[in-house]
């Protein structure tokens, strides 16, 4: 038998090295209702999602939903597809690319390794245990969680560690593990929000209503505990502080419900609805919550909200996108990982080299 264990990672004279996993919810492999139903499927019989007895969830879940919304939301994602896929998957990919260009830089300044960065899905691909196999076959014997959600839900980040603790449960030798849960308050994702909103105004002027439209989850949750509610609304109060925007010109609302249950409120749609019935002629509208554009800012945001409120009787409404590929948003991303890297070794000397080396001061007659 042989005495070294066959796990690929921690290959002598490899480096240690650091790996940063930045991770989203996931999206459809193309626009079509086959490609829906595959993702749907996986998405909707997450637990973590769908907090409903499996027993009474799941008979409506493939008798009636996968049947009916396939078809429906491939029409929506072929409204906002772009030639390299998915907005989602696009912006994701883009974000990991340029976060690995900035945690090099800043940590080769301080003389250590360019840790190691791969983006991950939460539901289809790249899945989270892949993009893991990955970076401990690259050698990363420490891994830092990163989502691309500012606020923390158990139906969103809880839901990707679910999937870290599984792949770990699963190695012989796990490498160091860091979770980041939300950075709902950090200041640079504060000021990278700030900023999108003060360049939006220098360019279109200001709207009578800042509206901030969060993505909804079940009321249920924040009974539950769930800090995401209380999240939000602090993303949200910062902004405005920082905007120098009093109360009565800002509206806080919960898009994208899903089901029959009460979910937070108010909602995004019937507000934007009330406001144009109460005389309110514009507004601008942006989604803290979301970090890249996806269906849910550029469908159902920037096309149905936007003619709700124009059907109302609103004359000017304005999206402002996502963070995306902004500087001031990926400087605050790698600010964020740097700070939950406090006390790993930045660099570090396999431990065969170093025991061989201190062999040879031995030979050498070397005292220390
Ligand atoms: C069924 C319950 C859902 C909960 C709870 C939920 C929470 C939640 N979602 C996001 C972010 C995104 N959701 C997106 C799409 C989407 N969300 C749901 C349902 C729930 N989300 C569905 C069924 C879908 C798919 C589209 C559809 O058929 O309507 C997306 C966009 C994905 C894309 O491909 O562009 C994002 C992003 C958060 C942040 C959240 C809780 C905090
Ligand atoms: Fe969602
Ligand atoms: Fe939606």
């Amino acid at each position: 038998m042989p005495h070294h264990a066959p796990e690929p990672a921690f290959v002598h004279g490899q480096h240690a090295r650091i790996g940063v996993l930045l991770f989203n919810l996931g999206t459809p492999d193309a626009p079509t209702a086959p490609a829906l139903r595959r993702y749907l499927a996986e998405f909707l019989s997450d637990p973590r999602v769908v907090e409903i007895p499996r027993a009474l969830w799941l008979p409506l879940l493939y008798g009636i939903i996968l049947v009916v919304r396939p078809a429906k939301s491939a029409a929506k994602y072929a409204s906002i597809w772009t030639a390299e896929g998915s907005p989602l998957a696009v912006w994701t990919r883009k974000q990991a690319t340029l976060l690995r260009g900035y945690l090099g830089e800043r940590l080769q300044r301080d003389g250590a390794a360019p840790p190691l960065v791969r983006h991950a899905m939460r539901y289809g691909k790249p899945a989270i245990a892949s993009a893991l196999d990955e970076l401990k076959a690259e050698g990363a014997t420490r891994i830092l969680l990163l989502p691309l959600y500012p606020q923390y839900s158990a139906t969103t980040t809880a839901s990707a560690f679910d999937k870290v603790y599984e792949w770990a449960s699963r190695q012989r030798r796990v490498p160091e593990l860091r979770f980041v849960n939300s950075y709902h308050d950090d200041p640079g994702y504060i000021e990278a929000l700030a900023l999108s909103v003060l360049q939006h105004w220098q360019t279109n002027g200001r709207a009578e209503r800042l509206v901030m439209s969060f993505h909804g989850v079940p009321e249920r949750t924040l009974q539950l505990g769930d800090p995401y509610h209380c999240e939000c609304l602090k993303t949200a109060r910062l902004l405005a502080e920082r905007l120098t925007l009093p109360p009565e010109r800002v509206k806080v609302t919960f898009q994208s419900r899903f089901g029959k249950a009460r979910w937070l409120e108010p909602y995004t749609e019937p507000t934007l609805v009330e406001l144009a019935r109460s005389g309110v002629k514009s507004v601008d509208l942006i989604c803290p919550g979301f970090t890249g554009d996806c269906l849910e800012t550029l469908e159902e945001i920037d096309q149905e909200a936007r003619a709700a409120f124009l059907q109302a009787g609103g004359a000017s409404f304005n999206y402002i996108p996502c963070l995306n590929d902004r500087h001031e948003f990926i400087a605050a991303l790698a600010g964020v990982a740097i700070r939950h890297m406090g006390g790993w070794p930045l660099q570090e000397t396999p431990t065969a080299e170093r025991e061989s080396s201190a062999a040879r001061a031995r030979a050498a007659g070397a005292t220390r």
